[in-house]
């Protein structure tokens, strides 16, 4: 194992209100250059965990480490090692796909040789060229999901935050995500993505956490994720089926 994650959460109990906490005594790792599959059914507790990534929500015990800072110390440089793709794409109507590009670029403090170069490569590999100039308000859903994609790899931190990517996004896009992450893993930056689609997700990610009922139930590659449930050789899915169904 290696010595120093790029996300490191400790003892995480945290949730909605301090009554009824969500998230129960989660611990996990992220290294660099990893691919973790955050899996979970429904309400399992997989937005909440990274709300408290991002610093969204505040712990009610443990703690989260970014590159071995927890947010208080230094709130700007936390921020600035993690990139957030959400959900449902959230962009301002009133910039154009370009603009976006621009603004995240400047949030993030990316030089104008790498805004160029990395704007060309995510323009024609999410084949959004022709769009650059639309205002997002015009866009197709699966082309807002894509500006939020491109928004979050044009910034080019440590750690990424990736919700349920692939929703709405075509074949052609879903590819696209997939090899790039491919590449954002040699570059030596790490992913932490939740999805449903686990037959997507499972010849990419390194490791898998399974989330059930705001517990962290197993957790590993996909061996040993298949060991804990008992069912060596078998597809993901399979694998996550047998434990939850075992938990109900
Ligand atoms: N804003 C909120 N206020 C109160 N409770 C919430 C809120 N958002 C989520 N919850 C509750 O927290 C629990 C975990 O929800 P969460 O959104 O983290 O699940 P999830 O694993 O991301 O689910 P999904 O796969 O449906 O996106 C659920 O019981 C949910 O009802």
């Amino acid at each position: 194992m290696q010595k120093n994650p790029v996300l490191q959460i400790s003892g995480l109990t945290g949730g909605y209100s301090a009554k009824r906490p969500v998230l129960h005594d989660i611990s996990l790792d992220v290294q660099p250059g990893e691919m973790i599959g955050l899996i979970g059914l429904n309400g399992a507790g997989k937005s909440t965990t990274m709300k408290h990534i991002l610093g969204l929500m505040t712990p009610q015990r443990g703690e989260i480490r970014v590159n071995g800072r927890m947010r208080e110390e230094n709130p700007e440089q936390y921020q600035g090692a993690i990139a957030f793709v959400p959900e449902a794409p959230e962009l301002y109507p009133e910039l154009t796909v370009m603009e976006h590009l621009e603004f995240t670029a400047r949030a993030y403090g990316v030089s104008e040789a790498d805004f160029q170069s990395r704007t060309e490569h995510l323009l024609d590999l999410f084949r959004m060229r022709d769009k650059s100039g639309s205002l997002s308000i015009h866009l197709s859903k699966g082309m807002r999901q894509k500006v939020m994609i491109m928004c979050a790899f044009l910034a080019g931190p440590p750690l990424y935050i990736i919700d349920e990517p692939f929703l709405g996004l075509d074949p052609l896009g879903i590819r696209s995500l997939l090899d790039f992450m491919l590449e954002i893993k040699r570059s030596g930056s790490s992913i932490l993505l939740s999805s449903h689609i686990l037959s997507t997700i499972e010849n990419y990610c390194d490791r898998f956490i399974v989330l059930h009922q705001g517990v962290v139930i197993a957790q590993g590659t996909l061996d040993e994720v298949r060991e804990q449930a008992g069912k060596p050789g078998i597809p993901l899915e399979d694998v996550f089926y047998s434990l939850v169904q075992d938990r109900k």
